[in-house]
């Protein structure tokens, strides 16, 4: 592992940025530090830092000083980059979720009727889901965490109507896998379940094709994308 620390390599990055590889450029103290987020002294000081080991030389001429990038701080730069890139892409690209499958008060399969829903699943999700909610009660604090984590990932957003007489909430779908079959972990406007709980909806009845019932363990994935929403 290269011995640079993290306000040597932002200053490496913006000395690339500055043309600073292969000539040497002109560079004040004062506009180095603003650039990352450091006093003029402290720039002054990385700067130092950096030819003492030789990643960067310094010409002076007067007042003026100009800087280039040695071969050994580019050589340096290009690993850490390797290390940045393979170690960001490698991401396992899933949310875990482990628990139970609990029974509810079976409102879901009334919700899972409504017309205004029932429309939305199938142009947004390509499907029209069995008429329920699977409910898998979450094991562990990590799982509980997952649920939490959901809400800042892009969303298969199924809106919320009026019927004329009351207003039904928003359906927020994630595409998931149980157990081997294709679902979607959903997240509700409304619910009278807490963070313990999640739902899942599925073209299939997951209990009939699984074989599996009431306190069976499953293990939930749902495939992410690097994209984090900002609200
Ligand atoms: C598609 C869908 C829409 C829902 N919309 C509402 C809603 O508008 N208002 C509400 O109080 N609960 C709503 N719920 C939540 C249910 O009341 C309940 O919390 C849960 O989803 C199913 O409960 P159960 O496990 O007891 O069957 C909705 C549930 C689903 C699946
Ligand atoms: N895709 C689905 C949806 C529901 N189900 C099950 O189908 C039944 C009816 O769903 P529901 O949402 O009305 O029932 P509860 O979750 O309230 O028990 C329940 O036993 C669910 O666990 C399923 O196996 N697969």
């Amino acid at each position: 592992m290269p011995d640079l620390k993290i306000q040597h390599i932002l200053t490496l990055a913006e000395l690339f940025t500055k043309g600073a590889r292969y000539n040497f450029v002109p560079i004040t103290t004062s506009s180095l530090g603003k650039s990352i987020n450091k006093s003029q002294q402290s720039a002054s000081k990385h700067l130092v830092e950096l030819e003492a080991s030789g990643y960067v030389e310094r010409l002076r001429s007067g007042q003026r000083v100009s800087v280039r990038i040695t071969n050994k701080g580019y050589a340096e730069m290009l690993k850490i980059s390797s290390i940045l890139k393979s170690s960001l892409e490698s991401v396992p690209g899933h949310l875990e979720f482990k628990g139970t499958i609990s029974s509810g008060m079976g409102e879901g399969a009334y919700y899972m009727s409504m017309k205004g829903y029932t429309k939305q699943f199938k142009t947004k999700l390509g499907y029209v889901p069995f008429p329920g909610t699977l409910n898998v009660k979450l094991k562990d604090k990590e799982s509980i965490e997952a649920k939490r984590s959901l809400d800042a990932y892009p969303a298969i957003m199924v809106d919320g109507f009026s019927d004329g007489k009351r207003t039904y909430g928003w359906v927020k779908c994630y595409p998931a896998k149980i157990n081997g079959i294709n679902a979607a972990l959903i997240l509700l406007e409304r619910t009278h379940h807490d963070d313990s709980i999640v739902e899942l909806i599925s073209e299939e009845n997951i209990k009939k094709a699984t074989k599996l019932s009431t306190g069976s363990k499953v293990t939930i994935r749902v495939p992410m994308s690097a994209k984090i929403t900002q609200n």
